[in-house]
């Protein structure tokens, strides 16, 4: 389980984000969407520990990431941006990964096979297109085995064989009893994903709602340009 208590993020003039209290439950995927600028990323970041809080706390299953001592195997996320030096083969990148994380070296080839990138595991990571270096991502995210998965934007740059990929991915994770949060702004694809939603504008909470309750009898998308409007 996933709790952020009245979290708070201030960047001198810019309020990203604004006492967001919320429980992010195992078991289903909570989609994550808001308008360009809304604070998604700095909420994840700040779930990840990669940027504090300027008031109130994450936990991730009752500790804080900062005191997990092998995180990959209690969280794996996907971020944007590149996360490995291109000059690294995957396989070297998973390799290092999993032993800061006391993961088996046997389930870094189980990962590959799973993103469908073990043809290319040796080459440079520099050389893969974007769609290779979202699978990368997402393998990176999975290799832990964690109970908590963490994925923003992670279609982008997927073909549409990919996204469904992933889709089933996701899906499948949760119904293994897997807290999943996935932030998008294809509403489509997310109404096919997810199954609860966060809703954040300006860096407030603006829903928690299962997705079917949110989207009555409209799109997702007509629903969520009504709230943020
Ligand atoms: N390091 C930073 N320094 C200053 N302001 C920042 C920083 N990071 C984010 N912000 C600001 O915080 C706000 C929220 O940004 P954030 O990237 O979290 O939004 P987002 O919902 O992820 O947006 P997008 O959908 O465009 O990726 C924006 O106004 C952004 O300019």
């Amino acid at each position: 389980m996933l709790e952020l208590r009245n979290v708070s993020k201030r960047y001198r003039r810019t309020t990203a984000v604004e006492a967001l209290t919320c429980t992010i439950r195992p078991g289903q995927v909570t989609g994550f969407l808001g308008p360009n600028g809304a604070g998604k990323s700095t909420t994840l970041r700040m779930i990840l520990g990669l940027d504090r809080p300027s008031a109130g706390e994450v936990r991730i299953d009752g500790e804080r990431y900062a005191d997990l001592r092998h995180p990959l195997r209690h969280v794996g996320a996907l971020l944007e941006g590149p996360a490995a030096h291109g000059g690294r083969s995957a396989h070297a990148h998973l390799r290092w990964l999993a032993q800061s994380n006391r993961i088996p070296a046997a389930r870094v080839d189980e990962v590959l096979g799973l993103v469908g990138l073990d043809d290319v595991a040796r080459r440079r990571i520099g050389t893969y297109s974007l769609g290779m270096t979202q699978r990368l991502g997402i393998a990176a995210a999975l290799l832990g085995d964690p109970p908590i998965l963490i994925f923003d934007e992670p279609t982008n740059g997927l073909d549409p064989e990919a996204i469904r990929w992933f889709r089933t991915t996701a899906r499948d994770a949760a119904a293994d009893g897997r807290t999943v949060l996935v932030s998008s702004h294809l509403m489509s694809e997310m109404a096919l994903t997810a199954d609860h939603l966060l809703v954040l504008s300006r860096g407030r909470l603006l829903a928690d709602t299962p997705l079917d309750e949110f989207v009555g009898d409209g799109s997702l998308e007509d629903a969520f340009l009504r709230l943020v409007s």
